[in-house]
């Protein structure tokens, strides 16, 4: 049997005091490979983020490339989480654990009845871009037009929520078929880098809306550029990202327009 650990990603990102998002983190995580090991369930695959990469040192990243030197506590919780994993799997031989380090996950299911609806306002790209189109906010504040990028904004690895789906089945497959333990990392992004400029152009190509933006200064903990080198992903796992920027605006804006507000007033 293999457990699955995206719901602490949910509670971490829910929590905007870094106080909390170390609780909430680290004692589930503790709570949870107890019990698990209570229960003889020695396989895990862990909802890991790029974030653990800090500022990247080189491009593509890596799974080799160090982590630790997170921007910002959610960052923090992904890396501690990581290493309580691989100690776990240094002092005991029965576990085998694949962590995903997510890049940054857009797009809905393509039948527009399932996509993402935060709480209250956005913190992420897409979702902003989404709700700006759909002309429930009035304009998008673009952080940083100051970037050592091509055009200033901050660039980075888009993949589609499917796609990231996939990934999940298939490192299940791994975890199932491998009598090898131990710890094991893998890139899922698309190894391809988008400015938050150039997803506004594609969203406003797929929604046929106009995104109204406003160049403002830099968020706190925003690296300029960061993407995958997804290549040990595929020779490990045989798995890569089919679905290119046009389709995650296309499935995006799909279920932004069908639910103008969400999950709301159905
Ligand atoms: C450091 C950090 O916590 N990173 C998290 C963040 O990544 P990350 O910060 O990269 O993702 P965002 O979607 O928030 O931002 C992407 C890009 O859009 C820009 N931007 C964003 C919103 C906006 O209103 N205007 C704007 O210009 C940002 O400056 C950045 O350049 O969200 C991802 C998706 O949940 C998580 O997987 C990452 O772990």
């Amino acid at each position: 049997m293999v457990a699955h650990f995206a719901a602490l990603k949910a509670v971490g990102e829910s929590c905007r005091i870094p106080l909390q998002y170390y609780h909430n983190n680290m004692t589930g995580t503790n709570v949870l490979l107890e019990a698990m090991a209570d229960n003889n369930v020695f396989k895990f695959v862990y909802s890991s983020s790029a974030t653990v990469y800090g500022e990247p040192k080189f491009l593509p990243v890596t799974e080799e490339h160090p982590t630790g030197n997170c921007t910002s506590p959610y960052g923090k919780t992904k890396y501690f989480t990581e290493e309580i994993l691989k100690d776990l799997c240094k002092s005991d031989k029965r576990w085998a654990v694949v962590s995903l380090r997510y890049f940054n996950p857009v797009g809905a299911h393509i039948s527009g009845r399932i996509g993402e609806d935060p709480n209250g306002e956005p913190n992420n790209l897409m979702p902003y871009i989404a709700q700006v189109a759909v002309g429930r906010r009035p304009s998008l504040s673009v952080y940083g037009s100051d970037f050592p990028t091509h055009d200033g904004t901050g660039v980075r690895d888009y993949i589609h929520i499917v796609d990231l789906a996939e990934g999940h089945v298939k490192a299940l497959d791994k975890l199932r078929n491998i009598a090898e333990t131990g710890f094991f990392a893998y890139n899922l992004g698309t190894g391809v880098g988008y400015s938050v400029l150039d997803m506004v152009k594609a969203f406003e190509k797929a929604s046929g809306k106009k995104v109204n933006y406003t160049l403002v200064d830099r968020r706190s903990g925003d690296v300029a550029t960061c993407y995958a080198d997804a290549t040990l992903a595929d020779k490990k796992l045989g798995w890569k990202a089919e679905r290119g920027i046009d389709k995650m605006c296309e499935d995006t804006w799909r279920w932004q327009s069908q639910n103008p507000n969400g999950y709301a007033n159905k």
